[in-house]
C-alpha cells in the first residue's frame, strides 16, 4: 500500500531579488502555513562568502540544500503544511530537495532583468548585494518545461503573485472550499 502523501510544501524559487522571501511570507500568512527563508540555513562560511561578494558554488550549496530538507522533512512529520524560499537555481539542486518528497511544489518566480536589477539597487541592509545578480544568473538553470514546477511571471504586487500561487490547481485541490486552511 502507498504511503499517504504528506501535506505540500512549496518551494519558492528563483534568482536573488525575484522576491522568493516577500511572497512567500504574504502566501504563507494567507495559507496560515508555516514559513521559512532558507537564507536563515546558510553556514556562517556562507554568509561571510556572499557579503564579501564571491558568488556560492556547489560545494557551499549542498550542505544548505541538505538542511532545507531536513527542515521539509520535520515539517511534513508534524503533517505541517509549509512554505519556504530556497533559491535552487539549478536543476540538481531541485533534484535534491524533492527526491523522495511528493509534497514538495516548486513555484519559480519569473522577472524579467530591468525589474530584478531595480529591486536589487533599491533593497537596503541586505547582505546580498546587487553587483551579484549576475553571477546568479550565470548559475541560473530555468526550469522551463521542468515536471512540476510553476513558473509564474513575478511583475504585479505581491499579493496578486501569492493569490495567483494560491489558485494553483493542485494547491487549491488540498484547501477544502469552506474548510479549515490546514485541511485538518
Ligand atoms: N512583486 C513585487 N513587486 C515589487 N517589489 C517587490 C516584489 N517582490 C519583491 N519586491 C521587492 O524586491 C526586493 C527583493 O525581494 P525579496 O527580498 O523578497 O527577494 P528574494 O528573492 O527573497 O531575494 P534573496 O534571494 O536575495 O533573499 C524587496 O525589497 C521587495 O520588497
Ligand atoms: O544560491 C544562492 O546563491 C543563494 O541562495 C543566494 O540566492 C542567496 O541566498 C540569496 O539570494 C541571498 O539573499
Amino acid at each position: 500500500m502507498a504511503l499517504p502523501v504528506p501535506p505540500p510544501v512549496v518551494v519558492l524559487t528563483g534568482v536573488a531579488g525575484s522576491g522568493k522571501s516577500t511572497v512567500g511570507k504574504l502566501l504563507a500568512s494567507r495559507l496560515d502555513w508555516d514559513w521559512a527563508d532558507g537564507d536563515a540555513f546558510h553556514s556562517a562560511e556562507n554568509l561571510a562568502k556572499m557579503a564579501a561578494r564571491k558568488p556560492l558554488e556547489d560545494a557551499d550549496r549542498l550542505p544548505w540544500l541538505d538542511e532545507i530538507g531536513q527542515w521539509i522533512d520535520k515539517e511534513s512529520a508534524e503533517d505541517r503544511p509549509a512554505v519556504i524560499a530556497c533559491s535552487a537555481l539549478k536543476r540538481r539542486y531541485r533534484d535534491r530537495l524533492r527526491a523522495g518528497r511528493p509534497q514538495v511544489r516548486m513555484v519559480y518566480l519569473v522577472v524579467d532583468l530591468k525589474t530584478l536589477h531595480q529591486r536589487m539597487t533599491d533593497r537596503r541592509g541586505h547582505m546580498f548585494h546587487a553587483d551579484m545578480l549576475g553571477s546568479q544568473l550565470a548559475a541560473l538553470e530555468p526550469p522551463t518545461r521542468e515536471e512540476g514546477v510553476l513558473m509564474i511571471r513575478s511583475a504585479g504586487t505581491p499579493e496578486l503573485t501569492a493569490e495567483q500561487i494560491i489558485e494553483w490547481e493542485r494547491l487549491r485541490s488540498y484547501i477544502p472550499v469552506g474548510g479549515s486552511r490546514r485541511g485538518d
